[in-house]
């Protein structure tokens, strides 16, 4: 995957940050893949990565109509029907949930440097609990977590409002934009942050079209590969560590 640093202004300015959760922190969008291969199976059809990126990163419901509508189910499953159908294998899934590499040493970075940061994720807080189960402490460490159900998350990704609601409460906010550095995964993620005025750090699956690349300011292959540096935010110490 390339490793491209975009040419943007904003790169001095850099003061917060704001991380998606599902396929970024943790390891969880593998969950929903495999749920929705189990359940497109029993009609006789196949998943595929263009349907993965209209869906990821959005609210629960939104996510449902897409997956309904683009696999031409929308006679035989309702979207609402779609989320019942899937919610107890997640429910199993998801407490098992892993962090992604990185994910652990840029959160505490940030966090033992004074680099306010907050979690804004697509997830509702039921499956929010779940997921976090195993991570409360290094979630501890946000200074806030805005959810998809939040009231003024009107409309979930590739609309602003999520970030805009992050923006909002940290210390003293709202915090400008332009002060603001988003780590994404999902091609829905970018846009809204984007969308938000906010610069944005992708980190997507390989299996994604290479296309969605083009609207965020860095791609990485992985956390790991994020270097603060390049952002003017503090370096790490031990760059091994
Ligand atoms: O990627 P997130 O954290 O916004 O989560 C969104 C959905 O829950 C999963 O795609
Ligand atoms: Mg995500």
């Amino acid at each position: 995957m390339e490793n491209h640093t975009g040419d943007n202004s904003n790169k001095a300015s850099i003061s917060h940050v704001i991380f998606d959760m599902d396929g970024l922190l943790l390891d969880t969008e593998k969950f929903y893949t495999e749920v929705q291969e189990i359940i497109l199976a029993r009609y006789g059809k196949t998943f595929d990565w263009s349907l993965k990126a209209k869906m990821m990163g959005k609210k629960a419901i939104e996510a449902a109509r897409v997956f309904v509508e683009e696999t031409g189910l929308s006679d035989s499953l309702t979207a609402e029907d779609f989320l019942v159908e899937r919610e107890e294998m997640l429910r199993n899934m998801f407490p098992t949930s892993e962090l992604m590499p990185g994910a652990s040493r840029l959160v505490r970075h940030l966090h033992a440097n004074g680099v306010p940061i907050c979690v804004a994720t697509g997830s509702h807080r039921r499956h929010f609990e779940l997921k976090t189960q195993r991570h409360g402490e290094l979630f501890s460490l946000m200074h806030h977590v805005v959810l998809g159900d939040d009231p003024e998350v009107k409309q979930g990704k590739p609309s602003p409002d999520i970030f805009l609601a992050a923006a909002k409460r940290f210390e003293g906010g709202p915090v400008d934009p332009h002060k603001i550095l988003v780590f994404e995964d999902a091609p829905t993620g970018v846009l809204a942050a984007k969308n938000a005025g906010m610069s944005v750090v992708m980190v997507p699956d390989p299996r994604l079209d290479s296309s969605f690349h083009e609207t965020a300011d860095e791609v990485l292959s992985s956390l790991l590969d994020f270097n603060p540096n390049d952002w003017c935010l503090p370096p790490f110490e031990n760059a091994e560590s």
